[in-house]
This record gives C-alpha cells, structure tokens and sequence, in this order.
C-alpha cells in the first residue's frame, strides 16, 4: 500500500550558501502494508522524522520515489484525505486560536465534505478517542497533554485516512497517558482498517504497537524484523540499540 523506493534526501550544510551536503538519507526502501503498523526505531539524528516528513510529502526526496497505493505521494491529491500525521509536539500541532471542534473539523472541510456531515461527526469522533461533547468548545491552552493528543488523533482519523503517520507521538506524556493512547490507537485501527508508520525512540511502545520494526541506521535500513522476533535480531548494531533502548 505504501511504497518507499530507493530513497535518498541530503540537506545543506552550513547556511544558505554553503554548497556542503550531508546525506540524511540513503537508497531506503520498504513497503508498509494495509492494517500494518510498521515502527521505526533508530538513534536520534539517524533520520527518522526526515522519512516521516518525505511520506507525508511536506518535503521531498532527491532520489527515489514514495506511492500510496501505485500514485506517488508527491500529489497532493494522493495525500489528501489518505494520510494523516500525530507528532510528539501536540501543543504546537494546534491553532490556539481554533477550538476542539475547528480543530477536528478542519481536515474534513479541506475535503469539502457537507457540513451537516462534518458537524455530526465530530461528537463521534470525540467519543471515539474518548472525550465528550462538552469539549467541543474548549481551546488548546484548556486541556492536558493527554487530551490534547486525543484531540491530535480525532483530527487525524476525522477523514478515515488509510495511514497515520506517528512521528513520537506518545513521547511527550506520562506513561499512564501513553498506555492509554496506545490501547486508543490500537482500537482505532481495528476500527478504521488503517495502516500505521509509528517513529518512536521507545522500545516498548513499538513492541506493544507494532506488528513489524525497522532498524534504522544513520539513515539506512539496519534490519527489519517482526515484533515477535525482536529479541532475536542478528546485527550488533540492532542488538547494541535494542539493549540500550530498554530501560526496565
Ligand atoms: N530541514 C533540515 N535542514 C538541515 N538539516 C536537517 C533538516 N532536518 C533535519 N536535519 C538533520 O538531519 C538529521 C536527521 O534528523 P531527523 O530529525 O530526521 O532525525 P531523527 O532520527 O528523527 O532524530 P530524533 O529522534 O532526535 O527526532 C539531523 O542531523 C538533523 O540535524
């Protein structure tokens, strides 16, 4: 379904006209399947966010292609309404001028849905990630972490994406917030049949989350391994990273 292909992405060094580059990425490849939630775990810096930023095409790659189902996601119309994004930063995510309500109905005017439909669907969705009604009126500065990311995740799943892309979304709460959120959207994809890339630092959550995990090495595919068989990957690298990510 999704389709990364020989990707490569190089940032400029040093200011605006330095001619330096320095590989991000290179030659990444790997296919994310329908209702698969695939993680993504590698050290800082190792390029992560960049792939999340090159799927949702906010940026593109200068070698390589990405497709959501054949069309590359360079298309603003492939992207649109099919894939969504959660970042870890929930309180920049949001207008603070925009209410709960705006927030999560603004996907679905983008999509020019009517908006008897958008207006109905928003108390469901509320529901869904488990708030009610009465925050429909609130504004971002007026809810906690927690809740703020279930706003986050309403928004994202409001035009019933195929994929979500998670870039740490979970990291910045507390950890009872994060089993929560993480049985919330487990629950979700069962309900909405999406696929997941869920980039996180955080062992325990892709091995909670996810059904397969790639090994990311200074922006190249290290391994890639189902979740069951996380204990048993074969190169050091993985093995040295897998060890220093758990922390109990
Ligand atoms: N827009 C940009 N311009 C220049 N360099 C960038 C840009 N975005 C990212 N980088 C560099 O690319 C490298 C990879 O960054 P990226 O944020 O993708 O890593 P990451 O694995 O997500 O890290 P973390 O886990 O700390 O978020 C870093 O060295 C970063 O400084």
């Amino acid at each position: 379904m999704l389709k990364v292909d020989g990707v490569g992405k190089s940032y400029n060094q040093g200011g605006l006209f330095s001619k330096q580059q320095q590989q991000i990425l290179s030659n990444v490849t790997f296919e994310c399947k329908q209702g698969e939630c695939l993680g993504i775990i590698g050290e800082s810096g190792s390029g992560k966010s960049t792939l999340g930023r090159l799927i949702l095409g906010i940026e593109r790659p200068d070698r390589g292609v990405i497709q959501f189902e054949g069309r590359s996601v360079s298309d603003r119309r492939v992207r649109i309404g099919n894939i969504s994004a959660v970042f870890q930063n929930y309180t920049s995510s949001m207008n603070p001028f925009l209410t709960v309500e705006d927030a999560i109905m603004e996907p679905m005017q983008a999509l020019k849905k009517s908006e008897q439909d958008i207006a109905g669907k928003v108390d469901l969705l509320l529901t869904q990630v488990g708030l009610d009604s009465t925050y429909r009126s609130k504004y971002p500065h007026e809810l906690s972490g927690g809740e703020a990311q279930r706003v986050c995740i309403a928004r994202a799943i409001s035009t019933a994406p195929r994929c979500i892309v998670f870039d740490e979304a979970i990291s910045s709460l507390d950890v009872s917030v994060q089993i929560q959120v993480l049985q919330l959207l487990k629950e979700l994809k069962d309900i909405y049949k999406m696929s997941y890339v869920f980039i996180t630092h955080d062992i325990q959550a892709a091995a909670y989350i996810c059904d397969r995990v790639i090994i990311f090495r200074a922006g190249q595919i290290e391994e890639v391994i189902p979740t069951e068989q996380l204990k048993d990957v074969q190169s050091d690298y993985a093995k040295k990273l897998l060890k220093h990510l758990i922390t109990f």
